[in-house]
């Protein structure tokens, strides 16, 4: 099918979604031209590799010129560089947007820093998995999936329009929200789940008593759940902690009060007050089943993670 709805669309970040947008952009004939930037090389040259792009810079300002389209797929931290770095050459008309886990951040890196004659429209796809790198991306990535959109007020329609038939063309299904409330919902159904995630996965390394080889052979179900969700970008979750904070800690108090709830009614032999609260999330789990949500991670492209940038000044 071809839908060409944006002349040349520039890719800044080609990791897990960068490669899975440049993917399905190609795929689905939704750009005529595909400009690719990433700051290393090594990863530019697997991107071209893997033929991701038109062309291939380490430059976003050279990749974004003459761009209608341009998505930022870098970790949250980074944003604020690379406004500073594309500034100066956005075509105007163009929409900028970005797929950062948090948004009133990269509003507040961003916002400042781009010229007024560009239409700038934050968004996040709610669609991922525990893999980074160009390799880990697939064009199926958006299918079924919510993008949400964050507009900031008096932005022209027009180009919210665009942005929205852009990713249903990605096969996603677009909401909008208020920046503010998208960083409490992701941090209760995304971030506190990677949290604890870590968390418990860091409980278990360090548990003496039981060995990582019984870890690792006994991890049948549940724990591994949990470590699928561990074995997560590092830079992209330091820097979604960091830059969702107040709604992060105001979820993890809410956690801790609760589970100490359940500790207290376990100490206690309160088997009532487990089966209620067991009982109760056991329907949400069915609503999630009901409502079409239950969209198991594929294996599509499952190849060993590749983690580039760990540690490095994203902050
Ligand atoms: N992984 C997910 O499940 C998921 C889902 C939705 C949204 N997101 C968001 O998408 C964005 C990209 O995540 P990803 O999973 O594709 O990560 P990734 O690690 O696979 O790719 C990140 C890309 O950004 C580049 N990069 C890293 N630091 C940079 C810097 N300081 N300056 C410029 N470029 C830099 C890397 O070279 C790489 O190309 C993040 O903001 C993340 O929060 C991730
Ligand atoms: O499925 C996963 O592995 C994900 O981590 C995807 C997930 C999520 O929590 O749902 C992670 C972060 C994003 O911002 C959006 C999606």
């Amino acid at each position: 099918m071809s839908d060409i709805r944006f002349e040349k669309i520039a890719l800044i970040g080609i990791g897990l979604i960068g490669s899975s947008l440049a993917r399905v952009i190609r795929e689905r004939r939704i750009a005529g031209n595909i400009a690719v930037a990433s700051r290393s090389s090594e990863t530019l040259e697997r991107a071209h590799d893997l033929n991701l792009g038109d062309s291939y810079t380490t430059s976003a300002t050279e990749a974004v010129r003459d761009a209608d389209l341009v998505i930022v797929c870098v970790p949250v931290g980074a944003s604020a560089k690379v406004a500073r770095d594309i500034s100066d050459t956005l075509k105007p008309g163009a929409i900028v947007t970005d797929v950062g886990s948090t948004k009133q951040s990269v509003i507040e890196q961003m916002m400042p820093v781009l010229p007024e004659t560009v239409h700038f429209i934050p968004g996040h796809p709610i669609a991922g998995t525990e893999q980074s790198g160009p390799d880990a991306g697939f064009a199926e990535l958006f299918d079924g999936r919510w993008c949400i959109l964050t507009p900031i007020a008096g932005t022209d329609e027009t180009a919210i329009d665009r942005l929205t038939g852009f990713w249903h063309a990605c096969g996603s299904m677009v909401d909008r929200m208020d920046p503010e409330h998208h960083d409490m919902v992701l941090a209760i159904v995304s971030h506190l789940p990677h949290i604890i995630a870590y968390n418990i996965v860091g409980t278990a390394n360090d548990f003496e008593t039981v060995s990582k080889s019984e870890v690792i052979k006994y991890s049948a179900s549940g724990f591994r759940d949990f470590t699928r969700l561990a074995a997560s970008d590092p830079t992209m979750w330091r820097d979604v902690c960091l830059h969702n904070k107040d709604a992060i800690l105001e979820m993890l108090a809410r956690f801790s009060e609760d589970l100490s709830s359940l500790q207290r009614a376990i100490r206690w032999g309160d088997g009532d007050k487990l089966f209620d609260l067991f009982n109760r999330t056991r329907h949400i789990r069915k609503s999630i089943i009901d409502a079409g949500q239950d969209v198991d991670v594929p294996d599509f492209g499952r190849h060993v993670a590749q983690t580039e940038g760990h540690g490095e000044d994203t902050l």
